[in-house]
């Protein structure tokens, strides 16, 4: 089975037009593939910490975590957000079934940092897919929430980069992160240069010198776990331009694709 894991990044949530999710339900019918979806929520969350003005700051495009704003990434992407994706799905056409890394513990938890600095930032390490091949076999895409749990039972806020290419890991599917910009670019400002392939020294290149920053760094670090840890490829593409995923689907050169680096042998 051709399995693609999308993240849709809380940046496009809110611009995603109808036709993504007529795209990707007629991907899934059509039998090319069989979709996962993993969301973020990042500007949602900060919407929700504003109005109740509790104050929240990032280190490396990663929110820390206290825990109060735990609970409103909890509230807010387990609940309104993960429900407003099914719903659009249905509205498609799909049976679309909302869960979140909780539910029969599917994104298995530890703290992302041993000194507490991140507070209850998750990584993961294990995922438990059977839920996920169950929902899959019986017809309908599973929509996740990237919260997890620990064995104590304490909930974690993740990344959902972090957490799509955990998913993908252990699937062995395809990563597809889906963002506000058309892949990796030289200036933000510019969509003229997009970085087509990136390997894992040219991305932390990048990270060094600026050019990639903020939400853009989980998602390439995510992009390159992945590829270490059974992801068979991973690509950045624009939610914008609903026809990309479609080109992408078909195999053609959209966005940004991350790569392995190429061995050389003397
Ligand atoms: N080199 C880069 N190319 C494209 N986007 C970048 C780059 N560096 C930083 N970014 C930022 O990363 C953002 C995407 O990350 P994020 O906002 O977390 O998206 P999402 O919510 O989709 O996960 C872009 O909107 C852009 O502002
Ligand atoms: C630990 C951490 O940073 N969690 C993220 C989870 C949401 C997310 O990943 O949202 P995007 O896809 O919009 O970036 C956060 O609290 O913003």
């Amino acid at each position: 089975m051709n399995i693609i894991v999308l993240k849709i990044g809380g940046s496009i949530l809110a611009k995603l037009p109808e036709s993504f999710y007529k795209i990707l339900v007629e991907i899934k019918e059509s039998g090319l593939c069989e979709p996962i979806i993993v969301h973020g929520g990042g500007p949602e969350i900060n919407q929700t910490l504003k109005r109740l003005q509790v104050e929240s700051t990032f280190i490396d495009g990663l929110r820390v975590t206290t825990k109060e704003v735990l609970d409103v990434a909890e509230m807010v992407m387990s609940g309104s957000i993960n429900k407003k994706i099914v719903t659009d799905l249905q509205k498609a056409g799909a049976a679309a079934i909302g869960i979140s890394g909780v539910d029969n513990s599917l994104l298995q938890t530890e703290p992302i940092d041993e000194t507490g600095k991140m507070g209850y930032v998750g990584k993961v390490i294990n995922v438990n897919t059977t839920l996920v091949r169950h929902l899959m076999s019986h017809g309908a895409i599973p929509v996740i929430s990237p919260i997890g749990t620990d064995a104590t039972g304490q909930h974690y806020n993740i990344n959902g980069d972090i957490a799509a290419a955990a998913v993908a890991s252990a699937i062995n599917g395809k990563l597809v992160l889906i963002s506000d910009t058309p892949g990796v670019m030289e200036n933000i400002n510019n969509e003229s240069v997009i970085h087509k392939n990136l390997t894992e020294s040219q991305i932390e290149a990048l990270i060094a010198s600026g050019v990639i920053h903020g939400g853009m760094i989980p998602k390439v670090r995510s992009a390159l776990q992945g590829l270490t840890e059974g992801v068979e490829e991973s690509v950045i593409i624009n939610g914008l331009s609903p026809t990309d995923l479609k080109k992408y689907i078909h195999g053609e050169e959209v966005g940004t694709k991350v790569i392995k680096e190429e061995v050389h042998h003397v």
